[in-house]
């Protein structure tokens, strides 16, 4: 970046009037197809911000860091004149099977706005829409002009949706989502998306990108650029995936394995291996998902990428660590047949393992996707985990998810922030987005990311001046340089 000079985009570098530090971003290292938000015009424009502030635990924030690494995207919108109406969704409220959504109080952004409000010393207007039952919210009713109105007349700061969720269109491949979509569309002039760790596409995060100008926020383009580091990592390369969504990681998983030398399971998708490599069965692993993971346990037999952690944690009740009701099992006692009742964490002694603990000190890069156990009371396995990685000095470190950093930071909290600070680590706000990045073997080919790009098609945003970054901008230009 090119240093600030009074009336002057650069060249005077000796001249100390005015002048900005490089803080060694470089948004131009991005695919030029991209509609960057620096290029839209904002001005007096009321700006709908999808991010991800999926940081509420039974109605608590555990980790704001989700919610900080957007502060630049909201200051940027409200510095050039916008106006905001902010999104995120909350936790998984649509139950697949039931088709049902609940919508409960402690997954409500209620504490994302008490905690935006503190931070920013403004006010935000969260609206009540009617709720259908179990269907959730149908529509955005026309109340929320009034909102919208206070928020151009600049009696509000912003406007905070309820979880994006809850209304029935959001996750809606059909009419209810065209309907929501077009609702969401006409409340704003713009629409930004910063949503990195939301990957999945649903009305908020994608099918919005049809009928509004739309643009990619500052942490979005943070987190694609340093995605690049993981599709093109140093060797030996180490991953760590577990944790609970086994659903939508699975897929995944399975590029991921061809680009690592070795990878470490834990959570879900652990047991789910270990039932398919030995034949046992794990409480909770459904025997459609034991099938899946049959193809990775008969590709491993040649390939040998999976590091085994050898002793779990078997417990009878999911209540909590009860003494007497938890015990250390040991895989190589396991018989085709066995049954065994829930596994909700790894040994860390299974961390002391030679293959395991050479392979993590010996990487030159580590992806860490991965909550070992269940949490909050089975935190042992992850807890040594941390610690190992933490012990090889020389790797470049790569933490992502949600939960990851959430228990990363209440497991160390001395640690995780100096990690923060360093150069040696990097935290993605989504782990499975990073997965999803592997799978496609490009940043640029999520669906989110490529919606963006066929807007800016769309609207017609075209490069300006051949400068690779450039988009038409009505004559007006970002202070921000990059
Ligand atoms: N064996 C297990 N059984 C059930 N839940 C588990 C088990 N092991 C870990 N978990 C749970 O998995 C959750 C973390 O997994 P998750 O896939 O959501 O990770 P994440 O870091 O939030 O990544 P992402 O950003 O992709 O969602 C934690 O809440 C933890 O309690
Ligand atoms: O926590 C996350 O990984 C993101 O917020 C995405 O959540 P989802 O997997 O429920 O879409």
């Amino acid at each position: 970046m090119a240093p600030y000079t009074p009336g002057d985009n650069g060249g005077h570098v000796d001249m100390k009037v005015g002048y900005s530090v490089d803080d060694g971003r470089d948004a131009t290292e991005l695919d030029e197809r991209l509609p960057l938000l620096q290029y839209a015009d904002l001005q007096d424009k009321v700006v709908l911000l999808r991010v991800d502030h999926n940081v509420v635990k039974k109605g608590k924030i555990l980790d704001q860091y989700r919610v900080d690494v957007t502060l630049a995207t909201m200051y940027n919108i409200v510095e050039r004149g916008g106006r905001p109406i902010i999104m995120t969704h909350i936790g998984r409220p649509f139950d697949k099977k039931t088709k049902t959504i609940s919508m409960k109080n402690d997954e409500s952004v209620d504490s994302v706005v008490a905690y935006l409000q503190r931070k920013l010393r403004i006010k935000f207007a969260v609206p009540q829409f009617h709720a259908h039952g179990s269907e959730g919210i149908d529509d955005i009713d026309t109340s929320i002009n009034w909102l919208i109105h206070d928020l151009r007349s600049r009696k509000i700061g912003g406007i905070y949706l309820p979880n994006t969720r809850w209304f029935a269109g959001e996750e809606d491949k059909g009419e209810k989502m065209e309907r929501f979509v077009v609702q969401l569309a006409g409340l704003a002039d713009v629409y930004v998306n910063d949503a990195f760790g939301s990957w999945q596409s649903h009305a908020s995060t994608y099918h919005i990108t049809k009928y509004l100008p739309s643009y990619l926020g500052l942490c979005m383009q943070d987190e694609l650029m340093h995605v690049k580091e993981v599709l093109n990592p140093k060797k030996p390369f180490v991953a760590i995936v577990a944790g609970s969504k086994y659903d939508t990681k699975i897929g995944p998983l399975t590029a991921m394995y061809e680009r690592v030398d070795k990878i470490i399971l834990g959570g879900v998708m652990y047991n789910t291996y270990l039932c398919a490599k030995y034949g046992v069965k794990i409480a909770g692993v459904e025997d459609s998902d034991i099938e899946l993971a049959k193809e990775l346990v008969e590709k491993d037999k040649n390939d040998k990428k999976v590091l085994e952690l050898p002793h779990i944690v078997e417990t009878d009740t999911l209540e909590g660590r009860i003494e007497g009701k938890y015990r250390t099992i040991y895989t190589k006692d396991f018989k085709a047949g066995d049954s065994y009742k829930y596994v909700v964490d790894v040994d860390p002694s299974s961390f002391e393992v030679p293959e395991v603990l050479e392979s993590l000190q010996g990487a030159k890069t580590i992806f860490v996707n991965a909550v070992m156990g269940l949490m909050p009371h089975f935190k042992h396995g992850t807890s040594k985990m941390d610690e190992v990685i933490d012990s090889n000095k020389t790797a470049q470190k790569f933490f992502g998810g949600g939960d990851t950093l959430q228990e990363f930071k209440s497991l160390h909290p001395g640690l995780y922030h100096a990690a923060l600070d360093s150069a040696k680590y990097y935290l993605f706000t989504g782990g499975g987005t990073v997965l999803k990045v592997l799978e496609e073997g490009d940043p640029f080919k999520l669906e989110n990311v490529k919606a963006l790009m066929q807007n800016a098609e769309t609207f017609g945003y075209k490069p300006t001046n051949g400068n690779g970054n450039g988009y038409a901008t009505n004559g007006r230009h970002s202070p921000i340089l990059r």
